[in-house]
């Protein structure tokens, strides 16, 4: 009896913790110092993170650094965490697409600042940070589309896998370099691949190295599709068609799905099943539910 309620409680909280925005996957009991990562993180500048205005209930969020093909700064790691921050309070948001500036991805952390934080206590909170961050941008409200265009490399490859969706431009790649760097992903790309592509897939893209082109991606279940245009502009309309095709609904419908498929990846069955409930009752006799009674009854 106490051991069902205690396990009950917990699911509860978990699924609570769970739905709340701004929710850290670190503190201070994983040894996690937010503040001192912050601090070392502002001294490797360069390059920004840019949020476009909203357009019909979608934004697009920039990687821009062309300079070094969209590496990773630790302004840029810092920067990431304020968007996603102002992401989780969008009310309307429907959709984000995200892609690099000047029609490459992103070549992963910026080296000059990996190599100046290669003691271990740099590198796990770096690693905290940024899976934190990332974790944060996969729970998002909102349906999330990577657009892949040149090369996705190391942490930029990870980036991908914290978007529900990959859209390859032709030419493009991606590729978990980190084996030739004697390392292992650590912004949480490793977790995030098992769960797209499977195990087995995914320990071969890590151990290979494997460069994974658009046909392959596609094949692989990486990627949804490979968009006819490698022109940066026209890449990123088609995009944005693609993504209309699973928005078009009131953002609190949308919302409300994306939800209860987050719940459905990340929680045990009974605490999905009461986190579902709870997404249920907002849509509920809510307008857009209302509305659609009203209608007819057939759906076309
Ligand atoms: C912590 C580990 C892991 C993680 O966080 O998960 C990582 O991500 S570590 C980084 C892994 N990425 C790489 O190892 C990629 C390294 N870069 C390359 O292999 C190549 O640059 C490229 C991306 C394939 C592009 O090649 P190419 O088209 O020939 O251009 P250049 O090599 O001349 O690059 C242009 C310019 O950009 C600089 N650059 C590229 N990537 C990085 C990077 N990750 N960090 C810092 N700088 C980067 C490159 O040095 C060039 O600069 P200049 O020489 O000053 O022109």
């Amino acid at each position: 009896m106490a051991v069902s309620l205690w396990k009950s409680l917990l699911q509860t909280t978990k699924s609570r913790l769970f739905l709340q925005r701004g929710v850290s996957l670190y503190n201070g009991v994983h040894g996690f110092e937010e503040e001192a990562i912050k601090k070392k993180l502002q001294q490797f500048g360069g390059g920004s993170i840019n949020l476009s205005k909203e357009d019909h209930g979608i934004r697009v969020l920039t990687l821009n650094n062309p300079k070094q093909m969209n590496a990773f700064t630790g302004t840029m790691m810092l920067e990431l965490q304020e968007r996603v921050t102002e992401l989780e309070n969008w009310k309307d948001g429907k959709g984000l697409i995200i892609h690099g500036a000047e029609n490459t991805f992103c070549s992963g952390s910026d080296l000059n600042a990996v190599r100046a934080m290669s003691s271990s206590e740099d590198g796990m909170n770096m690693c905290m940070f940024m899976q934190s961050t990332l974790t944060r941008l996969k729970r998002l409200p909102l349906i999330s589309v990577a657009v892949v265009q040149g090369k996705a490399l190391g942490g930029g490859a990870e980036f991908t896998t914290a978007c529900d969706f990959r859209l390859m431009t032709p030419g493009s790649e991606i590729r978990f370099v980190h084996k030739q760097m004697g390392l292992v992903p650590g912004w949480g790309g490793a977790a995030r691949l098992v769960q797209i592509v499977g195990s087995g897939v995914a320990l071969k893209l890590l151990s290979g190295a494997l460069r994974v082109d658009p046909e392959r991606a596609v094949h692989l279940g990486l990627a949804e599709e490979t968009l006819p245009s490698s022109d940066e502009t026209r890449s990123l309309e088609e995009a944005q068609a693609w993504l209309n095709k699973y928005t078009k609904a009131p953002a609190e419908v949308i919302q409300a799905v994306k939800k209860v498929v987050t719940a459905g990846r990340e929680l045990q069955l009974e605490a999905a099943l009461r986190a579902e409930k709870d997404i249920f009752g907002t849509v509920w006799g809510g307008p857009a539910n209302l509305q659609a009674l009203a209608q007819s009854t057939k759906r076309k």
